[in-house]
């Protein structure tokens, strides 16, 4: 069972109905005992980065999800879930992230031409940069959908996957059995469907 959690903040009806599309048992869960029983965790997020921690550590379920990623158990954070994963966050002041990842996440307008249309919203070209398990059924130049204004920086070991939208920016990372993708899997078509199945088969456990 995939657990997905519901900490006031996400895009949970759309990834429940992806694992659905999979044939996978995905549960939306604020409840703890759901997250350790979970054989993996998708950690989902819109919105801010301050205000999604807030309500992350305000749930009581931050401290569950660094225990379960510490026992090995597979995370994927999806956008603002994937930059909680960092040490720290830079949206409206800064803020500390779960520090799963190294790195900190930062306005795309620091790192693009000025002029370029920010939130940077759509479809856009993988480039890979470091083998991973997810991308195991796409290739590299697939596209994905992306709806962000800021991005992951300092993390250059961790990055699986970079696109590039005036510079070249973070669209995935890994650590271990933390995983993250910037874009949005679950509105990404076949191309995030293959990636979500790819997360199923982690550690050869159905889902
Ligand atoms: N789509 C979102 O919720 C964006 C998350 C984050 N605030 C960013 O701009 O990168």
């Amino acid at each position: 069972m995939i657990a997905i959690v519901d900490y006031g903040v996400g895009n949970l009806f759309s990834l429940r109905s992806s694992f659905a599309a999979l044939g996978a048992e995905a549960t939306v869960t604020a409840d703890a005992s759901e997250l350790r029983r979970a054989e993996k965790i998708i950690l989902p997020g819109v919105g801010a980065f301050g205000d999604a921690a807030d309500k992350l550590r305000a749930s009581g379920l931050d401290r569950p999800l660094l225990d379960e990623a510490a026992s090995g158990k597979p995370l994927l954070g999806i956008c603002l879930g994937m930059q909680l994963l960092f040490d720290a966050g830079f949206e409206y002041g800064e803020h500390a992230g779960l520090g799963l990842i190294p790195g900190e996440v930062r306005a795309i307008a620091e790192a693009v031409p000025p002029g370029l249309k920010i939130p940077h919203i759509g479809w856009n070209a993988l480039k890979f940069r470091k083998p991973t398990p997810l991308f195991k059924y796409v290739k590299e130049g697939d596209c994905v959908y992306f709806v962000h204004s800021f991005a992951a920086r300092g993390c250059d070991d961790y990055v699986t996957a970079e696109t590039e939208y005036g510079a070249w920016l973070t669209a995935a990372v890994a650590r271990d059995n933390v995983f993250g993708c910037q874009f949005h899997p679950e509105k990404s078509g076949s191309v995030g469907l293959d990636i979500l199945r790819a997360f199923c088969e982690l550690e050869g456990s159905s889902c």
